[in-house]
């Protein structure tokens, strides 16, 4: 006999804009929301039984009256509210996973704005009726550095033809969660997640650009550690780096010369690409964000 084992439910991806206007000026927040559902659901897959469901398209609803009824004061407030929601609310359901991303629109004036191609912010809080965890994080953040970075000692065997490098062009694009130990709801209520993210964000950039990088392991550490220095709150970083090659092009075939240095030309290619995961820990703590989620 087949048996039921792990099963969530929930409507995905929930675009909702809320326009807060405090005279003139007003402000954007631009999310895609999705929420998974679990709880007593055995019945709804083994006999048909949907006592226990709230509809999907509930879930959708009461995003959009959450947003307009309590605002949107960040990603992580927001997810928190809307799993507490779910749980408390319904007694079929006992764990809510929501997941936020938040697309960024740069000012142009008063109520004018332009969506930025910058990265997306994101959060995912997991509430089982008792502890809140927050995970915070952003993707799609590409840097870049021209030099500063060297890559050689490394093992080499029959099928092993790449050069050691001394300076290299070295770009990723950063995605990268990080856990934080408020989870009792009123501490998660209290954050300030707006500071606490833009701090993260700016110790992450200030980390790639500053550390002199003898490969993007290295670099990956760096970033994570000074996440984990700066934001006493946060008990583990999980980074995921794909390592986006920047390779001279052989431009010998046509008598010129190609090396690194001024004038230098390289093709960035895009697959297949390096990718270095890792994640960093304060001593002591448990590594709790699941590897699988780093690259969603
Ligand atoms: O920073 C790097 N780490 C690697 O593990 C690796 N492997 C490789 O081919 N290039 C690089 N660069």
């Amino acid at each position: 006999m087949p048996v039921l084992g792990q099963n969530q439910y929930g409507k995905a991806e929930t675009r909702v804009v809320r326009v807060a206007r405090a005279g003139e000026r007003h402000e954007l927040t631009d999310l895609t929301v999705s929420v998974a559902l679990s709880g007593d659901m055995t019945d709804a897959h083994l006999v048909g039984s949907n006592a226990a469901v709230l509809p999907t398209d509930t879930v959708k609803n009461t995003v959009y009256v959450l947003a307009r009824e309590r605002g949107i004061d960040s990603p992580e407030s927001f997810a928190a509210e809307l799993a507490r929601h779910f749980v408390d609310a319904q007694p079929t359901v006992r764990g809510a996973v929501v997941d936020v991303a938040e697309h960024r629109w740069e000012r142009l004036g008063d109520h004018s704005f332009a969506r930025a191609g910058q990265d997306t912010r994101t959060a995912r809080v997991t509430f089982d009726g008792r502890a809140l965890q927050v995970l915070s994080g952003l993707t799609g953040l590409t840097v870049l550095n021209t030099t500063d970075s060297e890559f050689h000692g490394f093992v080499r065997d029959a099928y092993t033809t790449l050069a050691e490098t001394t300076d290299r062009v070295l770009a990723t694009e950063v995605t990268a969660r990080w856990r934080h130990t408020a989870e009792e709801p009123a501490a998660v209520a209290a954050a300030d997640w707006n500071a606490d993210h833009a701090a993260a964000r700016e110790r992450l950039l200030a980390a790639f650009a500053g550390t002199y990088s003898y490969s993007l392991q290295q670099t990956l550490f760096a970033m994570g550690s000074a996440v984990i220095e700066q934001l006493p709150g946060v008990a583990e970083i999980r980074l995921s780096l794909p390592n986006k090659h920047h390779f001279l092009v052989d431009l010998s075939p046509f008598g010129v010369a190609n090396e690194t240095g001024d004038g230098a030309v390289y093709h960035a290619a895009d697959r297949p690409f390096g990718l270095i995961e890792a994640t960093v820990l304060r001593e002591g703590a448990e590594q709790r964000i699941p590897v699988e989620l780093t690259r969603l």
